[in-house]
């Protein structure tokens, strides 16, 4: 065997081992610019909830759990030196989706497994979250690079792409489409922007700029060198005076860095693709030379800054769910924080899809949803003396073709998620007196600790999205549309824009 000669074992265990390490450890450079963006927050809500994600993040990393319930789809990209060698007869593919599943299925701490084999027709999970979206690149040299990242289905699906013409402004693209975008996509985070070469390449530019560190307070303390950071700077500072906020609540920060990466163009084209990074930030890169597996070190639980929940100036109301009256319900205001405690039941896609063509059959549901309350929620599997594993809310707005048959057919009183609500479910919500609950998107494992108990009740073959009952005790909700449809997704952002920062000579 040569020098450089890599063992297939080594391979799959360095990507094995390098996904379980992302799913539980923040990179530091996010932890510290959240912590900077944190103290320099105004908005009590927005700022409550980086407070959540910054001790979300420091729970996973002492226990030892995913930081979110949404691990993620593995996405590979791969240097593969021309001279080394990597001593298998499979397909590489093949290797990293058995790394992905031994990391996915790892028993002392079980990743969700989100990836669906068929997605058109059956959308049956795999169960082991592969496959992973491998890339390879051959480059020159012995050595095997390998960067992982483990991408959160909700900011993957706010990726977009523009065929803009040569002579239009990334800018007022970019900004227009991050307007529009909601908050599905879990601010703050990063964003990724490709510009250049063809519609694909523009797209995967996006994405592999999201790996490089987040440095955007070292790049404003030196001052842009190129024309590029001063782009990077220009997008930053305009996208954050947007005032979207952390989880779309409204609020200073809502980008901690802004990527960009170019390719040469067609002089007819000017294609650009943004990919947003959500909170739950997860790539690593390690390089292989033949000399043994990738070893990972924990980062110093010191890099996280010690902060105590709770704090703020909003009142607390705590709120029985299992004696909630609509009367109690129409006395709730958009932006009140609720602590609350009982039942709940689960469900979100794939679980309102199959309630839906029910009630459209005639047929009587498996569960009874009047009075109650639902929490969109694909946990992680339990291990130990867990009640669930990580437990965060899902994005709502894709619940909302279903909301308004739901709210009508069944008397449902309560919605749990996160983001936004489109107009047509808040105006729902509105007639039939409901209300729509968010938990922060990327706390997962400070949420799961509000759950006592969980069993499953109906659906059983969906896995991850089958109906359950959760018994939750204080656990943290803010109302974000009340009874008289007022949603905080509008107020908030619209309260923290900030229109003396221009785009292109125009206020935002
Ligand atoms: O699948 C999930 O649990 C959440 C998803 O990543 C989302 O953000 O909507």
């Amino acid at each position: 065997m040569s020098a450089s000669s890599i063992t297939e074992d080594d391979f799959i265990r360095s990507v094995a081992d390098a996904l379980q390490y992302i799913a539980v450890y923040h990179p530091p450079d996010f932890i510290a610019h959240l912590a900077e963006a944190y103290q320099r927050e105004e908005s009590a809500s927005a700022k409550n909830a980086m407070a959540q994600i910054l001790v979300n993040s420091r729970m996973a990393a002492l226990g030892g759990r995913p930081m979110c319930q949404d691990t993620g789809t593995v996405n590979v990209f791969v240097k593969f030196g021309m001279e080394a060698r990597l001593a298998t007869t499979r397909p590489l593919a093949e290797l990293v989706d058995e790394a992905v599943a031994i990391a996915y299925t790892d028993p002392a701490n079980p990743l969700r497994p989100s990836i669906l084999d068929d997605p058109i027709f059956e959308r049956k999970n795999t169960g082991t979250n592969a496959p992973a979206v491998t890339h390879v690149e051959l480059v020159t040299g012995s050595r095997i690079a390998v960067t992982v990242a483990a991408k959160g289905g909700g900011s993957e699906n706010k990726a977009r792409f523009a065929a803009l013409n040569p002579g239009d402004s990334v800018v007022d693209w970019v900004l227009k489409t991050v307007e529009g975008l909601g908050a599905g996509w879990c601010p703050p985070g990063i964003l990724g922007i490709g510009v250049g070469g063809t519609a694909e390449k523009a797209m995967l530019l996006a994405k592999q700029s999201l790996m490089a560190p987040i440095d955007m307070t070292a790049l404003i303390a030196r001052g842009p060198a190129s024309k590029l950071e001063e782009l990077r700077i220009e997008l930053y500072e305009k996208v954050n005076a947007l005032g979207i906020g952390a989880q779309g609540l409204g609020g200073l920060t809502t980008v901690l860095d802004v990527k960009i990466a170019t390719y040469p163009v067609h002089a007819a084209s000017k294609p650009v693709g943004l990919v947003p990074q959500c909170a739950a930030d997860r790539h690593l890169s390690f390089t292989l030379d033949g000399t043994g597996p990738a070893e990972f070190t924990p980062p110093a639980i010191d890099r996280w800054p010690d902060i105590a929940l709770g704090g703020g100036d909003a009142a607390v109301r705590r709120v029985d769910r299992d004696t909630l009256t609509r009367e109690e319900v129409a006395g709730w205001q958009a932006g009140e924080t609720l602590l609350l405690s009982g039942r709940l039941l689960t469900g979100r896609d794939a679980a309102h899809k199959r309630m839906i063509a029910m009630l459209d059959r005639g047929e009587e549901l498996p569960v009874d949803l009047n009075g109650r309350a639902i929490y969109y929620v694909g946990p992680v599997d339990a291990v130990r003396d867990e009640a669930v594993g990580p437990a965060g809310p899902t994005t709502s707005t894709r619940m909302d073709p279903y909301t308004d048959q739901l709210l009508e057919a069944t008397g449902l009183l309560v919605m749990i998620g996160k983001a936004e609500r489109g107009a047509a479910a808040t105006d729902s919500i509105r007639r039939h007196g409901a209300a729509y609950l968010i938990a922060v998107g990327g706390a997962a494992y400070l949420v799961s600790k509000a759950i006592r108990s969980s069993r499953i009740l109906a659906f059983d073959d969906l896995g991850m999205e089958a109906i359950r009952e959760f018994v939750v005790e204080d656990m943290p909700v803010t109302v974000a549309v009340d009874a008289g449809g007022t949603s905080i997704h509008t107020t908030g952002p619209a309260r923290w824009k900030r229109p003396e920062i221009r785009v292109s000579g125009q206020a935002l």
